[in-house]
């Protein structure tokens, strides 16, 4: 995969990156660049909107006292409230002297501030304790007013900007400007819901490196993966092949009553470009031998599927609805050991009975993607789901030592991480794809990109952006995110892979 133009930076690596931009450039310049691209951005999209700024007690509060400076010299009219600080930051002081003393508001923020810009420079990666309650009240102020913008600085106050836990009464941003570089907590788990647009300004820092850390606690830097790095996704096919130029995939799964999970893994492999699909039905009797809707799939009962030596899979898909008892640990096993020299994607019921009976689990020579949510991922880490929910980056990446797989964390934000620890955040997706059997589609879509050659790097994260755009796409069109179906994400997907430039990023 090409190197991304996106990077998000954990705060670690951030502090470490500010340090040396700090070192770089003349003093007190950093400050005023972040105000002056936060009173650009407030100009050109809503001028002639007054505005309303929210300072606290940092740096992030520096931001937005600069801020208040430029808007009243661009003659836009500037309510200021400041919490109240014993002692401030260097620039924040700076700033603070600097201020017009008439903008400065007294109280708790009051008024209506319909038609009006919130802007939120309370806190930004310095946040480190739970809020209080002057901080508490402002916030619930901020995000009660209806018809106002809302602007974070940074990041919103309350949000996490590793992890994207938001505390309880988080900013609710429309757009949020960030600063020097994007950050993971902006797009996993809360963050899309509260910071909203990311515009990221990297204050003339562009060129500025630093030695980043590299102890395993801090997550170091990673990517954004959006259109722009999935590039061998869209590779147009040549006239001169067959069916066998794209590889043959075997989905392993449906057990009692789940034939459904299967069916759908396989007709995404099939859609998404797989020259030949196989099922291996779990079910010790199956009541399909073909499935109608679809008869270009080959159903097979497992026993057969496993006992075809000369079928020439060469992608397995396992778990989709394979049930945990005993005959799905035995169905498990025996395909590990089928395929340990052959690329495999682990789902679902897979990864529950893999944490159930790691000595089942035999040791592997082909490369392999498991592809837990978080519940799945906590039974293999042997933790509870919010400890996994609580630090989704450092989670994956431990998940991937542990196996030494590609590893996709699913949920709002997926994080991807290969087996050395390299990890991106999906940029694509929506709350869509919240619904029964988007996994088992996931699965076979990464596993027909797998078949056709791409490499595990562009075959996972070019699956998951692919995933998650074709539910923008489908939104877009009306087609959910409410009652969006997986069966729908398929033919949404194929559509976007035919479409190479298709307005997604
Ligand atoms: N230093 C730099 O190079 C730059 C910093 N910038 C801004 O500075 C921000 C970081 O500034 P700071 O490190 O000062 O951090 P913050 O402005 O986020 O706040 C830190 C201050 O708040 C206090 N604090 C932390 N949690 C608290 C809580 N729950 N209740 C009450 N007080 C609490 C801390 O003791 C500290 O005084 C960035 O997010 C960004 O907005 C920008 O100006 C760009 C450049
Ligand atoms: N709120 C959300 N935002 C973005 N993606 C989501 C959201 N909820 C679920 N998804 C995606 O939908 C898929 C659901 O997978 P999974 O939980 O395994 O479902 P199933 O087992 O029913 O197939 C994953 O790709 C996940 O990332
Ligand atoms: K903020």
């Amino acid at each position: 995969m090409a190197a991304t133009s996106h990077p998000l930076f954990g705060s670690t690596a951030l502090r470490a990156l500010e340090h040396a931009a700090q070192s770089a450039l003349p003093p007190h310049t950093l400050m005023p660049r972040a105000a002056q691209a936060a009173c650009l951005l407030i100009l050109q999209r809503w001028r002639g909107r007054p505005v309303t700024i929210l300072c606290g007690p940092g740096n992030n509060g520096g931001d937005g006292l600069v801020l208040a400076r430029l808007l009243n010299q661009a003659s836009v009219p500037v309510r200021i409230w400041a919490l109240n600080v014993d002692k401030r930051p260097a620039d924040a002081e700076r700033a603070w002297r600097d201020l017009p003393r008439g903008l400065l508001q007294s109280g708790d923020p009051k008024g209506d501030a319909k038609g009006a810009v919130i802007v939120d420079a309370l806190f930004g990666i310095g946040l480190h304790r739970d809020l209080d309650a002057d901080t508490r009240r402002w916030l619930a102020w901020a995000n009660e007013q209806e018809g106002a913008v809302r602007v974070a600085l940074d990041i919103p106050t309350g949000l996490d900007a590793d992890t994207g836990e938001a505390r309880e009464g988080t900013f609710m941003a429309d757009v949020t400007l960030t600063f020097l570089r994007d950050k993971p907590g902006l797009h996993t788990r809360s963050g899309q819901d509260h910071a909203g647009e990311v515009v990221v300004d990297m204050l003339g820092t562009d060129a500025v490196t630093a030695a980043l850390p590299s102890d395993d606690q801090s997550i170091g830097t990673g990517n954004l993966i959006r259109r722009a790095d999935c590039k061998t996704l869209f590779v147009s096919r040549k006239h001169d092949t067959h069916k066998g130029s794209f590889g043959t995939l075997a989905v392993l799964g449906g057990g009692h009553g789940m034939t459904g999970a299967a069916l759908l893994a396989s007709r995404a492999a099939l859609h998404l470009g797989a020259g030949k699909v196989f099922v291996g039905l779990a079910e010790a009797n199956p009541a399909l031998s073909c499935d109608l809707l679809q008869p270009e799939l080959m159903l097979r009962p497992a026993a057969s599927l496993l006992g075809k030596k000369d079928a020439g899979i060469g992608v397995w898909v396992v778990g989709c609805g394979l049930g945990t008892d005993q005959g799905a640990a035995d169905w498990l096993a025996a395909t590990l050991h089928a395929a340990r020299e052959t690329p495999t994607v682990v789902d679902a019921d897979a990864l529950i009975l893999m944490a159930a009976n790691p000595k089942r689990v035999p040791a592997r020579k082909a490369a392999w993607v498991l592809t837990p949510h978080p519940r799945e991922a906590a039974q293999l880490l042997g933790c509870d789901t919010a400890a996994i929910q609580a630090n989704r980056v450092a989670q994956a990446r431990r998940l991937a030592a542990k196996y030494s797989a590609w590893v996709v964390l699913k949920g709002a934000g997926t994080v991807v991480s290969s087996p050395d620890g390299r990890w991106s955040v999906n940029g694509s997706g929506n709350a869509g794809l919240a619904t029964a059997g988007t996994g088992d589609v996931l699965a076979g879509m990464i596993g027909a990109l797998l078949a056709q050659g791409l490499d595990m790097d562009d075959a996972v994260r070019g699956g998951v952006w692919l995933h998650g755009a074709a539910a923008q796409d489908l939104s877009a069109r009306g087609i959910g995110p409410i009652g969006l179906t997986a069966g729908e994400v398929i033919a949404a997907a194929r559509d976007l892979r035919n479409r190479p430039e298709n307005g997604v990023t």
